[in-house]
């Protein structure tokens, strides 16, 4: 059996020093027939937030799974807190911590009991698993609800305690799949800290999918970018964005979107033009420079327009410029990010 632990460069992005706690060689898993995964390659520094960041369906779950053990690849190579996934499951599932969507809790335990047994699961002693809980502080800062049954708790706390949950045996690596999905506001606005907290505090290294791009933008250091099954762009937040230029701008028009993008085109200051039904987006590298011009080539080309703005680009504006799509639900309706960056 090969000892992944021993092959250093499996611990070392192409052409980067810096030691990885997830690196992801053209991994392939096959579900149903289909390659859910057709050859994702990445990589996630040590004490790293890493955002994975994609639409439903894109592989975001398959991948996790994958990472964690829980799904063997196809082809391709992962290699977590330095073992194999394929090859030494045992050893990567002692270093990480995961808390998945389908989290299945006994509703009639405390939390208190339930986060014992998992430290339990991992040999941990009672009064180490309770030194564990003190350090972890805020985030199981279930305050009395931590001894009442989990079945009582709101969904922000079961979030929480699944967190917690992941953290009890200290892992190097946690995976957060998707974990503040279903959550209001305040709930998804609490986790985002404690996810800071155990990243900058306790020096966790975070892989965390979403398909909130707010979420990827505020918390992750850097962002993966997948759509049907492929990274199609890695990098911080503001070097993905900087790709688009550095400003956008956004004009409403009148059944007339197709006129209006060749009119844009044919402008110097504008370097690239996206169409979503009557809303033509223009990727321009100084606004205040390219408006004027911008609302002078739609009036001559006889375009209706209905409104005019100018914004900073978006995670949205990348995803679109690489895919041709915005980040939809499965409905097709504005994702939530989409909604409230319309109402801005
Ligand atoms: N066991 C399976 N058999 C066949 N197809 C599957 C299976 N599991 C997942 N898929 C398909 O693989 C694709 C990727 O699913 P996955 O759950 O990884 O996506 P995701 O990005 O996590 O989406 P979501 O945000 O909705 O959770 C989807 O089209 C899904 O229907």
């Amino acid at each position: 059996m090969t000892t992944s632990a021993t092959l250093a460069p499996v611990r070392r992005p192409p052409g980067d020093g810096t030691p990885c706690s997830v690196l992801v060689e053209d991994l392939h898993r096959t579900l149903g027939g289909r390659d859910v995964l057709a050859g994702v390659d990445l990589a996630v520094r040590d004490g790293e937030v890493y955002g994975f960041l994609g639409p439903n369906g894109a592989g975001k779950t398959t991948l996790v799974r994958t990472l964690c053990t829980l799904l063997a690849p196809t082809s391709g190579r992962a290699v977590v807190a330095g073992f194999d996934v394929a090859t030494r499951p045992g050893e990567v599932r002692l270093r990480i911590g995961a808390a998945l969507q389908a989290t299945a809790l006994d509703l009639k335990q405390t939390g208190r009991e339930l986060l014992r047994l998992q430290g339990r699961l991992y040999g941990m002693r009672a009064a180490q698993i309770d030194r564990r809980l003190r350090e972890l502080g805020d985030l199981v800062a279930l305050g009395s609800a931590l001894d009442r049954p989990a079945g009582s708790y709101s969904g922000g706390m079961r979030r929480r305690l699944d967190v917690a949950m992941a953290l009890v045996h200290s892992p190097g690596v946690v995976f957060l799949d998707e974990p503040t999905t279903g959550l209001d506001p305040e709930s998804r606005e609490a986790l985002w800290a404690e996810v800071q907290h155990l990243n900058a505090e306790l020096g966790v290294t975070v892989f965390l999918t979403t398909q909130y791009l707010e979420e990827a933008d505020v918390l992750a250091h850097r962002v993966g970018i997948i759509s049907a099954g492929r990274v199609v762009a890695e990098g911080t937040p503001d070097e993905l964005k900087r790709t688009i230029g550095t400003d956008v701008v956004v004009a409403e028009v009148d059944e007339q979107a197709g006129d209006a993008a060749d009119a844009l085109r044919r402008l110097d200051v504008v370097e690239g033009v996206e169409v979503r039904g009557d809303q033509v987006t223009a990727s321009v590298l100084d606004g205040t420079r390219a408006l004027g011009p911008v609302a002078v080539a739609l009036a001559t080309a006889g375009v209706r327009t209905r409104s005019l703005a100018l914004r900073r680009p978006t995670l949205d504006d990348v995803f679109l410029s690489l895919t041709g799509r915005h980040f939809a639900t499965d409905d097709g309706a504005p994702h939530p990010d989409e909604a409230r960056e319309a109402t801005r």
